[in-house]
């Protein structure tokens, strides 16, 4: 059934083991019932008038049973837990982790279609519905069923009519909760757009308290951030309100078996067609047959939630994955050929064709927007073209591995990622199993060995969330020396020198020029000059090639290049 394969995000037999465990216990609980009915006999036949004694020996044996049962219980109980909940703690476990590895072997153009807050909500959240939903909702709800089907099937054999007034309720209940689901499904889903919405409201309300503050948004802020959180409020209501009555209808018809029950009883007592044994026995059973069931009803709409989760989670795992298995071979060339390209909608790259050789530095120049950032995005299968081809070493990106390709390739961009980690591992990321020596040699040809000497704990210095406690010119050169551990052969660089003060933009460039010796190297350039003996100047207007060539023929034609270098050179004090 499709609730079971949305709870358990497509593994259905992981709830064989909860499931089977908590019917045991419950059959297990009918133990101690079955007995008391037996006492009550015992207890009948004493007291009736017919002569006949206190049953002691049959008493002590029950007492000796029920004793030796709650041994046995306790014993079995724990490895019973055990195995019951090892296996929704595995599913999320497993489950968030297949998960993460999906989503980075997804398309980039899919993550950052997608909200963040979105995503690590189904990572964490939704997860930890899924587990409480295979650990304990349904088993109890299977495990609850039990009870009432064993004294139907048993009392059946007693008194059919008794029988049949008491459970005739339960398949009605069933039919109404079932009749309804849809329209729970449908308020689950709606609370569960608002919860997320307020919390990337919540998050978006931290993220900028600075811009906030400087710009005397906090009202307008606060007031969207204030919204969010009432709409939850008004779905979570209207999610009770809706819930509510459906449960507690439920119960309630369960309850009146109860009363059906003794109608019918008193009825046929009075006709002489019932003992009073047999109605005190119903009545006992009555009593307690319907406690598990009412308890688990009261957990039933939770049981939505976890469905709207397992569903979220099963759609996401269907997104296609970026294909290909090829491995690419000795050769680094990149070549363009007709790539056309656009993020959705939004048309950026024409019909672009450029070939950057092995071992030589291209640059990409050109106005803001012009698509600089997307060629270097494509050329590490970010993103696969719309049109056309980029071939690696000959060979069709879009047939090779992606992570056999991005072996191939280090990125240093302008907004450098530092996890929260040590600076040391940080600088691992480039290659796992490198020595310290490797590493510090690493550091030192990036130049950034001697700041992080004078950091309190060196290398195990812990990074701040987003590495907020460095610089930004320190962030670059970490993230350099990361690359220059990755020792890949093609480089694709996103200059970031601009923003950096003099002395850091001294480092960084030094770093560069360290980690760019010798490979095949992609720079986006946003100052001029420091590509002036690049191999090859590739000139970006409105996602085509305005010019291509070295900064002499470049400047000999007198065109876009010229103008943007005229522009560079007078608000810099250079010469031409
Ligand atoms: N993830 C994205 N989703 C939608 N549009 C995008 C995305 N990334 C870039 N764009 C748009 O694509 C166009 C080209 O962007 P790109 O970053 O390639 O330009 P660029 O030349 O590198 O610009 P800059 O020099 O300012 O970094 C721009 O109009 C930009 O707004």
């Amino acid at each position: 059934m499709k609730i079971f394969q949305n709870i358990t995000v497509g593994q259905p037999k992981k709830l064989i083991k909860p499931i089977g465990f908590t019917i045991l216990a419950n059959l297990v609980n009918v133990v101690p019932f079955m007995f008391s009915i037996e006492v009550i006999k015992i207890i009948f036949n004493a007291f009736d008038g017919s002569g006949t004694g206190l049953d002691m020996a049959r008493l002590w044996k029950i007492i000796g049973i029920l004793f030796a049962y709650m041994i046995v219980m306790f014993i079995a109980e724990k490895p019973a837990y055990r195995h019951s909940y090892r296996d929704a703690y595995a599913l999320s476990g497993e489950g968030r982790a297949n998960l993460a590895e999906h989503l980075r072997k997804l398309p980039l153009g899919y993550i950052t279609s997608r909200d963040p807050g979105d995503l690590a909500n189904m990572m964490m959240g939704d997860f930890t519905l899924i587990e409480t939903g295979v650990s304990h909702i349904v088993p109890q709800l299977f495990g609850a069923l039990v009870m009432p089907f064993i004294a139907f099937i048993s009392l059946l054999w007693i008194d059919w009519r008794m029988s049949v007034a008491m459970f005739i309720a339960l398949p009605i209940t069933i039919l109404l909760l079932w009749g309804c689901s849809k329209l729970q499904k449908r308020m689950a889903d709606r609370q569960m757009k608002s919860k997320l919405d307020a919390g990337n409201r919540l998050q978006e309300y931290l993220l900028g308290i600075r811009v906030m503050k400087a710009y005397n948004l906090v009202g307008e802020k606060f007031a969207r951030l204030e919204n969010s959180f009432r709409k939850l409020m008004k779905e979570c209501i209207r999610f009770e309100a809706l819930s509510g009555p459906i449960i507690l209808t439920s119960i309630t018809l369960i309850r009146a078996g109860l009363t059906l029950m003794i109608l019918t009883g008193t009825y046929l007592l009075i006709g002489g067609s019932l003992d009073v044994l047999t109605f005190v026995m119903f009545l006992v059973i009555g009593s307690r047959v319907y406690d598990p069931l009412t308890s688990a009803l009261m957990k039933y709409a939770e049981l939505r939630y976890d469905e709207r989760a397992g569903e979220r989670i099963l759609n996401l795992m269907k997104e296609q994955e970026m294909g290909g298995d090829k491995a690419p071979n000795g050769s680094t060339d990149i070549v363009f050929e007709n790539v056309s390209f656009g993020y959705g909608d939004k048309d950026v790259l024409h019909n672009v064709s450029l070939k950057m050789k092995q071992g030589t530095l291209t640059a990409l120049v050109g106005p803001s927007g012009s698509g600089k950032s997307t060629i270097l995005k494509l050329c590490a299968r970010f993103y696969d073209p719309s049109q056309g081809r980029v071939m690696f070493g000959g060979i069709d990106e879009s047939t090779l591995d992606p992570e056999k390709l991005m072996k191939k390739i280090s990125m240093v961009f302008q907004d450098v990622y530092l996890f929260q980690d040590t600076i040391g591992n940080n600088i691992r990321f480039g290659k796992e199993n490198a020595t310290d020596e490797e590493m510090i040699e690493a550091a030192k040809k990036a130049c950034c060995y001697d700041f992080i000497m004078k950091l309190p704990k060196g290398f195990d210095t812990m990074v701040g969330e987003g590495g907020c406690t460095l610089s930004g010119g320190e962030k670059q050169r970490i993230s350099i020396a990361r690359a220059m551990l990755k020792d890949a052969p093609v480089v694709l660089l996103d200059e970031a020198t601009a923003s950096l003060d003099p002395e850091n933009e001294v480092e960084v460039q030094r770093a560069i020029n360290e980690l760019i010796a010798g490979r095949t190297v992609i720079v986006i350039a946003h100052r001029l000059k420091t590509i002036k003996d690049a191999d090859n100047i590739i000139v970006m207007e409105t996602g085509k090639i305005a010019e291509e060539g070295t900064h002499d023929e470049l400047m000999d034609r007198n065109g876009l290049y010229k103008k943007l270098w005229t522009i560079q050179a007078e608000s810099s004090g250079w010469e031409l």
